[in-house]
């Protein structure tokens, strides 16, 4: 929970003095000097300076503001329902939300318009955008003008609030008006509240501190509350509701027993009752107040009767307690008994939480014993799995016995192995020695060798069998497969042996297509429907076909059958003809490629039928402007002229290339020189310039050249004030 000092929020600026606040630091921290004549870079930088300062300057303030200011939901429940209820929680939050939104407008007029100064072309232009971007801050804020007049007066009043501690000792005060509360609290502590003879004096929570066993308590003196519904309940009795709500205290009900606050014993029961839910979990001490004037022996047996009911309606601990402001009688026992009922459940409630860490504690360590468990001991309330009752075996897995049957027979085998060597040792002594059981002694050791042997064979077997493959873990597969970043881990081999055919595991599964979950689209069983719509097709087009033709025969003369069979079959054919020319992929040529050799020109074509209709006629299809009238066959081909000498020359030296335009134009050395004989004086005239240059080793045209430099720091700078002499 966040902490505020609700006492030292800082004050709420009125909208117009946010605006002078704001202009006036702009003015003060921002240059103000800009001439025409500077750079425009530098007058746009001179004003996007001025804009942003001001934005910025406004979303400290107003920043500042909504961070200040509590968050209702922040705070504690009782300072959160309190603040609802005296300052309207949906306004409150609706103001401290506008100046938010507001600091975010004027931020975003700031981006807009240093964008729009950014492109200024004159320190008119950007001044006049400066002047609007200002002056739409300004208007966003005086918009703010009820929002900011509101905080204000919400900071003023929650300085003025109690310095309640909701987790402090409390006795909290609370009856009907005017049955003595206040002079109560004013009694046991230092606290000045308003005393008067009429109802609804306290209109506010009040708080007083004393002390009792050396220990400080705080007094909470509540407004008088009324006897109806919660929603009838003004401003000023909410906030005794919501105080006796939220804070954990001892509630001291006070009863005038005298009626001289103008209401009834019994309509004070009914508001007991009504509001006895606020303080069910809370110590309660009833007061019968002014007792001075009232004593409770005069009282009526019904009265006397209904005070105790109110005590035992709470709790049998609870305390009635006959009290006078006016003589003081009781109203140290009504201190007494308020603080040591709460200081006793205080402590008990501390108690209990320890005792119980401690009992959590030991029941972690607890084990149910199979004893507990058959007997279904109500006292640990121990979860227990079904079937507890029976005797279950241990589970040993399969690997573990191959493995500890493996270990048997391998000792066994090197049993039977020394066995075996130790009478084959016997057998040798016996044939050494000499005696007659020689042959007894070796048959016996070679059955043991082999039965040892055997016995070693199993061992063997057995711990072949319970040797588990050798696993690579994922971790040697990434070092393996470039390690950590560049491996990636394959989930398909998971799915190995699951699938019908493992290849299926690496299949690329879709989930999504063309914007639709394709397992919606999944039909288990659609195999088999579509072999059982092939069947039905299949047969459909039988019965169909067999319709048609005992149609057809039914409707057709034999000759006339006999003619559609005939088409049928020259249609067939022809299918099948043209099917089989174009197999034979022999793609016909172009038609412009076709058109090219004029030897044989295609006489199907248009340009053909006119060749041949030119030709007939005795004229060419190609000709030259000076040819107008050619009837000559032999002119119709394209007759090359003769090139010049010149050309043929400069076709010669050039790349063959067959993508060299020939309007190329000429080189530049040749270019404006026309005929030879030019080109060639230019040329002798560019050798004569030249010599003059060579003889004397100058640079020419063509050489690198770089001019003289000039120092810059000696030639550059302010050179306003004093003299630049020494440099
Ligand atoms: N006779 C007598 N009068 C008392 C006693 N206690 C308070 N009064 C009077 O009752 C009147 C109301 O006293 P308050 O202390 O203002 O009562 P309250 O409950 O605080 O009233 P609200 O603040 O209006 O809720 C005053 O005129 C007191 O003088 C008492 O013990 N005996
Ligand atoms: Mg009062």
């Amino acid at each position: 929970m966040v902490t505020y000092d609700l006492k030292r929020l800082a004050a709420v600026p009125t909208a117009a003095e946010l605006v002078d606040i704001v202009l006036m630091r702009t003015q003060r921290k921002t240059p103000t000097v800009v001439h025409p004549g500077y750079k425009i870079t530098r007058i746009r930088s001179f004003y996007m300076r001025k804009v942003k300062f001001t934005q910025q300057t406004i979303s400290e303030r107003l920043g500042a503001i909504v961070s200040d200011f509590p968050r209702l939901d922040d705070v504690h429940p009782f300072h959160g329902d309190l603040m609802g209820v005296l300052y309207d929680r949906d306004h409150y939050k609706l103001a401290l939300g506008q100046l938010n939104t507001c600091k975010k407008l004027c931020e975003t007029v700031c981006r807009d318009y240093v964008r729009l100064i950014k492109y200024a072309d004159s320190l008119y232009r950007c001044k006049a955008l400066k002047v609007a971007a200002l002056g739409r801050m300004a208007t966003l804020i005086k918009r703010q003008r009820a929002a900011l007049a509101y905080l204000e007066e919400v900071r003023k009043h929650l300085g003025r609030l109690p310095a309640l501690d909701p987790t402090a000792r409390t006795l909290l005060v609370c009856g009907f008006p005017n049955v003595g509360k206040s002079s109560f609290v004013n009694k046991v502590t230092r606290a000045d509240v308003e005393v008067q003879p009429w109802a609804f004096t306290t209109k506010a929570l009040y708080v007083g501190h004393m002390d009792h066993r050396y220990l400080r308590w705080q007094v909470i003196d509540t407004p008088g509350i009324l006897d109806h519904e919660l929603e009838k309940r003004n401003v000023i009795e909410m906030q005794a509701v919501t105080a006796l709500a939220h804070l954990p205290c001892a509630v001291l009900f006070f009863v005038d027993v005298s009626e001289q606050c103008g209401y009834t014993l019994e309509q004070q029961k009914s508001l007991y009752d009504s509001i006895r839910p606020l303080f069910a979990d809370k110590q309660l001490v009833i007061v019968a107040n002014k007792v001075d004037a009232k004593p409770l022996e005069d009282l009526s047996a019904d009265h006397q009767q209904m005070l105790k009911d109110m005590c035992a309606a709470h709790d049998p601990d609870a305390v009635l307690v006959p009290m006078s402001n006016v003589t003081e009688a009781g109203v140290q026992a009504v201190k007494d008994a308020a603080c040591d009922v709460l200081l006793q459940a205080r402590v008990d409630r501390r108690r209990a939480a320890a005792g119980g860490s401690r009992l959590r504690d030991k029941l972690t360590r607890l084990v149910a014993t199979p004893a507990d468990a058959a007997q279904r001991r109500p006292a640990l309330a121990t979860a227990l799995p079904m079937g507890a009752d029976e005797d279950r075996g241990p589970s040993i897995p399969a690997s573990v016995l191959a493995a500890r049957k493996a270990k048997k027979l391998e000792k066994r085998a090197a049993r039977a192995a020394q066995d075996a060597d130790r009478l084959e040792l016997a057998a040798l002594e016996a044939r050494d020695g000499g005696h007659g059981s020689t042959t007894d002694a070796a048959q016996q050791a070679e059955h043991a060798a082999q039965q040892a042997r055997a016995i070693a064979r199993d061992a063997e077997a057995a711990r072949a069998a319970s040797a588990r493959p050798p696993r690579t873990t994922e971790r040697e597969r990434m070092w393996a497969g470039g390690g950590p970043g560049v491996y990636s881990g394959e989930t398909s081999r998971e799915y190995i042996g699951q699938l019908r055919c493992d290849e299926f595991a690496t299949d690329i599964q879709p989930e999504i297509m063309d914007g639709k979950n394709v397992l919606d689209f999944v039909d288990e069983d659609v195999l088999e429907k579509l072999a059982a719509l092939d069947d039905l097709e299949v047969e459909t087009d039988q019965t169909l076909d067999q319709l048609d033709a005992q149609l057809e025969a039914a409707r057709l003369t034999p000759q006339e059958a006999a003619i559609i069979k005939a088409m049928r079959d020259r249609q067939l054919l022809a299918r099948n003809r043209a099917q089989a020319s174009t197999n034979r992929r022999n793609a016909p040529l172009p038609r412009a490629a076709r058109l090219r050799t004029e030897e044989a020109p295609p006489a199907d074509t248009l340009r053909g039928r006119a060749r041949a209709a030119a030709e007939k006629r005795g004229r060419s299809l190609s000709r030259r402007p000076d040819d107008a009238m050619d009837t000559s066959v032999e002119r119709s081909k394209s007759v090359a002229r003769e090139p010049a000498a010149k050309k043929r020359r400069r076709d010669a030296s050039r790349a063959a290339s067959a993508h060299r335009s020939s309007s190329r134009p000429p080189p530049r050395n040749e270019q404006g020189l026309d005929g030879q004989a030019a080109q060639d004086r230019a040329r002798l005239l560019q050798k004569k310039a030249q010599k003059k240059m060579n003889r004397m080793a100058r640079g020419g045209e063509a050489d690198r050249k770089t001019g003289p430099k000039l120092i810059r720091w000696m030639n550059e700078g302010k050179r306003r004030s004093g003299t630049s002499h020494h440099r």
